[in-house]
């Protein structure tokens, strides 16, 4: 039996079957014929133009797009075309709506509908133009990152013209080529971070992050989900998407934990287990966290003393110390002094806009100076001379008066040191001759000079200079 028969025996003859289905579509059909009057509508789609869908049929898509009720109109496009399109729209209510457009053809070939229906994409839009924000500001960090690192690694700069910065130089060559773990060791402010961006920026890791830990400046209690990160919700205080520690920064780069002396022995526990497994948990975390990192550690504690005390811990010292490098005090390389002065000059010169020289009697008193704040001391006076000095040229009264007075001998400043660090006599007297040696080699122009002055042969001072690594 016919569909419509079966209907009539029911009573529903007036029942419009397309109609029926039409609106249960629940979605947003439209039918025009080729003029772009609309011959049918679903229930659905009037609330996508705030219109009532019944006040739409027999409306025109061209009067409609007029009143801007919708914009463009997809009709004219697919007659157009001839064949399915797909655009997005922009109504009345303000609503971004994706319609596609479908030509209905007659068997003639001639097309006598346009079937359209659409999508609310509003949202979608939205979080697409919020990912293209998103994308163009993490661009734009990108490179302002690349920038930054390389301007904090930019160490080209780094003065050695004294034999045992040379060598430290050259040890320091040597390691960056291999993934070796580093352990630098020397006072404060002889330049160990500026070695340790050195070793980065000459490794194969180049490219990747330098991460820099004081294990000093972090408070204890913050010091493992500063340096393991955490997950959300950790601990009170925490941040709701948890947060990365340097550990997992550092991935694929360099991890360099200066002052690592300074560290508590149950944060000593955890930095070896770490060390050994390469392998972590953020705080709150259940996932392990792998990373591929090179570690440099720097102190200047006398870390095997501090073994000794059992203020560190052996295992970890071992784990640091596979290559140590030495970096000298500044008061037994004077030949750095000299050099150290004329970049220091020329860098502040150029940062502050001032181009300063410096007078040879200010050059004499540097060079006497014992400099127990090692090279951070002489570049911090330096740049305070540049900016402060009313004339081109750096005089002496210029100096702050500390810098003037007469210094203590920087031979007998080396021996309080050693005895100060109970060294044996031998060590001290060494210590002595050597400094008593650089004096001269500085004063005198020959080593037959030298030998005068000194009152020993000139092979005695050839074979002493040797000894002691000073060039003549
Ligand atoms: N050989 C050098 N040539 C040029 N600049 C140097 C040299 N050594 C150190 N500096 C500069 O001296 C300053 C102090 O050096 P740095 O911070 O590397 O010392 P440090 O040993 O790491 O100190 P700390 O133990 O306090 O961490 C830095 O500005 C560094 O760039």
């Amino acid at each position: 039996m016919e569909l419509k028969e079966e209907f009539k025996d029911r009573g529903l003859e007036k029942w419009n079957m397309e109609e029926a289905i039409l609106h249960s579509l629940q979605e947003d059909l439209l039918v025009t014929d080729t003029t772009g009057k609309i011959v049918k509508v679903s229930q659905a789609c009037g609330a996508q133009y705030g219109i009532d869908s019944e006040r739409l049929i027999g409306r025109n898509v061209y009067d409609l797009e007029k009143e801007g009720v919708f914009r463009p109109a997809i009709t004219p496009e697919v007659l157009k075309r001839k064949e399915k399109v797909t655009l997005v729209q922009t109504s009345r209510t303000g609503k971004k709506l994706l319609v596609t457009g479908i030509p209905v053809f007659h068997p003639t070939g001639e097309i006598v509908y346009v079937v359209s229906y659409s999508y609310d994409v509003t949202e979608l839009i939205k979080i697409k133009e919020h990912l293209d924000e998103m994308e163009e500001e993490m661009a734009r960090v990108k490179s302002e990152l690349a920038l930054l690192r390389d301007q904090t690694l930019r160490v080209n700069g780094l003065v050695a013209e004294s034999t045992a910065m040379m060598q430290v130089l050259k040890a320091a060559k040597k390691v960056a080529e291999v993934d070796v773990t580093v352990l630098l060791l020397g006072e404060s402010g002889v330049g160990k971070s500026a070695i340790a961006r050195w070793i980065h920026k000459h490794s194969t890791r180049k490219d990747g992050p330098f991460i820099e830990v004081n294990c000093s400046a972090i408070p204890e209690s913050l010091f493992e989900a500063e340096f393991f990160g955490y997950e959300g919700g950790a601990f009170t205080g925490a941040k709701s998407k948890g947060k990365p520690g340097f550990a997992e920064l550092a991935h694929g780069g360099t991890l360099f934990l200066d002052e690592v002396g300074e560290l508590p022995s149950l944060l000593q526990v955890k930095l070896l287990k770490f060390i050994q497994e390469q392998k972590f948990y953020r705080v709150g975390g259940r996932k392990p966290i792998s990373v591929d990192i090179r570690l440099i550690a720097a102190t200047n504690r006398d870390l095997e003393q501090a073994v000794k005390e059992k203020q560190f811990r052996q295992d970890l010292f071992f784990r640091l110390n596979v290559v140590p490098i030495h970096i000298p005090p500044l008061r037994e390389r004077p030949e750095d002094v000299l050099a150290l002065i004329r970049f220091f000059v020329d860098k502040y010169s150029r940062k502050h806009g001032r181009y300063r020289q410096v007078d040879e009697k200010v050059v004499q008193q540097l060079l006497d100076h014992p400099w127990k704040g090692n090279v951070r001391e002489l570049e911090n006076l330096i740049e305070r001379l540049v900016v402060t000095s009313s004339s081109s040229i750096i005089k002496l009264e210029d100096l702050p008066e500390n810098y003037r007075r007469p210094q203590t001998d920087p031979v007998l400043m080396g021996v309080e040191h050693m005895l100060a660090e109970h060294k044996p006599l031998p060590a001290i007297l060494e210590e002595v001759e050597k400094q008593l040696l650089l004096k001269a080699s500085q004063t005198c122009r020959t080593t037959v000079e030298m030998a005068r002055v000194l009152g020993i042969s000139q092979p005695s001072v050839v074979r002493k200079l040797k000894k002691y690594g000073i060039r003549k």
